[in-house]
């Protein structure tokens, strides 16, 4: 996971290598966690892309609440983008990207073989925030490694891409931008999902937050996974993992409680999950 402390200098440059990148590709491939689509998409993406056409790909299907994904699809497909979920990990080939937007881009291509160009084809990026599955994506999707240099007139020499199929190609290197930093429920998201380094957050806010959401949520994966009774999901969420920490022989360090219930929130003890559903953003459009 990169570990990019992001100060104000990092973010214009992010922004500027990103837009410099932008110039040479028909279209973008946002991608984000679909555990945390909003809290995870970077908070200038829409000014940072403009109008270039932009697929979403919702990354990490296998970890989300499958109800809460195809909501998700619906909403951005309403907001006038495509929309597609995906499993990049255990994906051997995503063709459905290429596919999708040959279909999105169906115009362009008509228009480049109007023109007498006889393979025409599409070209894309990756963009994202740190750990959503760029480089994962970018993998699954091209079919070998298979770097063939910029050859477009006023593309930057050297540029690598990779061969989705013959008529669709990828930057090899994606665009990395920072995470929304808003508000701290944001904050806690992306900690809970791995987005954010482990130094910059409080294991004990993140854990409690992530307690008291399964509590909530999820209550019966949370009483499968650790064993619990009425009395126990009764319990405020600080109370219950004060009882969790003893329970598992922690005493007073709360704080390895939480961290517990973090890393089994990560590795998926408490099943699919998704933390924000779309009627969540009512009045916070962008
Ligand atoms: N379960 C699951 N894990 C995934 C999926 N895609 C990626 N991962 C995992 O998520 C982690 C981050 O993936 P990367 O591809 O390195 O993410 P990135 O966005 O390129 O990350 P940075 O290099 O930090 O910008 C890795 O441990 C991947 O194995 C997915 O669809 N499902």
């Amino acid at each position: 996971m990169a570990q990019i402390q992001w100060f104000p200098g990092h973010m214009a440059k992010a922004r500027n290598q990103v837009q410099e990148k932008l110039k040479l590709v028909d279209l973008v491939l946002e991608i984000v966690d679909s555990r945390v689509p909003e809290a995870s998409r970077n908070p200038m993406m829409n000014q940072i892309v403009g109008q270039k056409p932009r697929i979403m790909v919702l990354n990490k299907k296998d970890l989300a609440d499958p109800q809460k994904t195809a909501e998700w699809l619906a909403y951005y497909r309403k907001q006038g983008y495509e929309a597609i979920a995906i499993d990049a990990q255990h994906a051997r080939r995503l063709q459905q990207i290429p596919q999708l937007a040959r279909q999105m881009m169906k115009a362009k291509l008509e228009k480049q073989k109007s023109r007498g160009i006889r393979n025409p084809g599409l070209r894309a990026m990756c963009i994202g925030i740190p750990n959503v599955g760029k480089s994962t994506v970018l993998n699954r999707l091209v079919k070998k490694n298979i770097a063939v240099t910029g050859n477009r007139p006023g593309v930057t020499k050297n540029q690598q891409w990779l061969t989705a199929d013959d008529t669709f190609q990828v930057l090899d290197t994606p665009g990395i931008l920072w995470p929304k930093f808003e508000d701290e429920s944001v904050g806690n998201k992306l900690a809970l999902t791995g987005a954010i380094a482990d130094t910059v957050y409080q294991a004990d806010t993140v854990g409690l937050f992530g307690l008291t959401f399964f509590q909530q949520g999820y209550p019966q994966a949370l009483r499968k996974a650790y064993g619990l009774n009425d009395d126990d999901m009764a319990q405020k969420p600080a109370d219950l993992m004060i009882a969790l920490s003893q329970k598992w022989g922690y005493g007073e360090e709360y704080n390895r409680a939480a961290e517990r219930v973090i890393f089994d929130a990560r590795q998926g003890k408490f099943g699919p999950f998704t933390l924000e559903v779309p009627g969540d953003l009512d009045g916070h459009a962008e």
